[in-house]
C-alpha cells in the first residue's frame, strides 16, 4: 500500500485550520517568519511551499529574504529582532546557510520557544528525556505517517539507515520513545542487508538516489524514505528504488508526495502550538 502524505498532510492541515479559526475567535494569530538567505534554488522552493502552508491554514507569515552576501552579524541581529516580536511566534531559518555563517550560531540565537524546526539545542536535548518540546519536522511527519497506518510501533524491529542530526538520529529517538527496538545503520555499517532485512519498519534517510532496494527489505515491512534527491533529468527520486520495493512492502512513502508534504505540515502544527504556548505565558 503507498502511504499518501499529501493526503495525510492534507488531512492533519484541514484539522490545524480550524484549530487557527479558533484562535482568532480568541484574538490570536498564529505568525512564521522564515529567514531565507541566498538564492539556491531548492531553498527557495521549499520556502515556497511554506508559504503555501501558512496561507492554507490560516497562519500569518512572513520571508525575510536576504542575499548571499549578508554576514553572521545581520542574520543574529535579525533572530534577536524576531526573538523581541510577539506576533512572531515561530522563526525558521531556512537551512543551508552561504559557508561563512555559522549554522550552529544562529540556530542558538532563535529563543527555543520560537524554535519551531526543533533544531536549537535546548530542544534536542528535551526531545532525547522525553520533555516536552518541538519535534523536529521531517522526524515528527515520519512518525505520524506511520501511526496512521495504523501499525504498532511498540515492540517492532525499526531500523534506520542514516544518522543526520535532522533525520537519522531523531527519528531514531522517537521511536525508540514509542517503544520500537531501534537499530541506527550508517555509511560504515558492515553487511546493511543482512540488518535492515531485519526491520519491521525501515526509515532511509541518507541521501542517496534509489540506494535501497529489494534486496535490504523484508515482506511485510513499512518503509518511509526521506530521501529527496535531484537527479540530472530534474526528477525528485528517493533513497529507495520505489517500483521495486513496493512490491514487497506492507506500506510504502512516495518521493515526491510521502514525506516531504508532512515535513512542511509539522512545521506549521509547530507554529500552532507555540501561538498557543505564548498565549499562555503571557496571561501568566
Ligand atoms: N531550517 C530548515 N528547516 C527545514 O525543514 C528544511 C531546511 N531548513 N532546509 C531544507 C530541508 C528540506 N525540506 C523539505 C521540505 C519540504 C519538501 C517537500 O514538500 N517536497 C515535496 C516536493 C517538492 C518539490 O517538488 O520540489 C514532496 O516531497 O512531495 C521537501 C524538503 C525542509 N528542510
Amino acid at each position: 500500500m503507498i502511504i499518501d502524505g499529501k493526503q495525510v498532510a492534507q488531512d492533519i492541515r484541514n484539522e490545524l485550520k480550524q484549530e487557527v479559526s479558533e484562535l482568532n475567535e480568541k484574538g490570536l494569530k498564529p505568525g512564521l517568519t522564515v529567514i531565507l538567505v541566498g538564492e539556491d534554488p531548492a531553498s527557495q522552493s521549499y520556502v515556497k511551499g511554506k508559504e503555501r502552508g501558512c496561507e492554507e491554514v490560516g497562519i500569518v507569515s512572513n520571508v525575510i529574504r536576504k542575499p548571499a552576501t549578508t554576514t553572521e552579524e545581520e542574520v543574529l541581529g535579525l533572530v534577536q529582532q524576531l526573538n523581541e516580536d510577539p506576533a512572531v511566534h515561530g522563526i525558521l531559518v531556512q537551512l543551508p546557510l552561504p559557508n561563512h555563517i555559522s549554522e550552529d550560531l544562529v540556530i542558538q540565537a532563535i529563543d527555543p520557544d520560537k524554535d519551531v524546526d526543533g533544531f536549537h539545542p535546548i530542544n534536542v536535548g528535551r526531545m532525547m528525556i522525553g520533555q516536552p518540546c518541538f519535534l523536529p519536522c521531517t522526524p515528527h511527519g515520519v512518525i505520524e505517517m506511520i501511526k496512521r497506518t495504523g501499525t504498532e510501533i511498540s515492540g517492532k524491529h525499526a531500523v534506520v539507515i542514516g544518522r543526520s542530526n535532522i533525520v537519522g538520529k531523531p527519528v531514531s529517538m522517537l521511536l525508540l520513545q514509542e517503544n520500537a527496538t531501534v537499530s541506527i545503520c550508517h555509511s560504515r555499517t558492515a553487511d546493511l542487508a543482512a540488518i535492515t532485512r531485519q526491520a519491521d519498519i525501515l526509515v532511509v534517510g541518507v541521501g542517496a538516489a534509489h540506494m535501497i532496494g529489494a534486496e535490504h527489505v523484508k515482506p511485510g515491512a513499512i518503509v518511509i524514505d526521506v530521501g529527496v534527491n535531484r537527479i540530472e533529468t530534474g526528477k525528485l527520486v528517493g533513497d529507495v528504488r520505489f517500483d521495486e520495493v513496493k512490491e514487497i512492502a506492507s506500506h510504502i512513502t512516495p518521493v515526491p508526495g510521502g514525506v516531504g508534504p508532512m515535513t512542511i505540515t509539522m512545521l506549521l502544527k509547530n507554529t500552532v502550538e507555540a501561538c498557543k504556548n505564548q498565549a499562555v505565558t503571557q496571561e501568566a
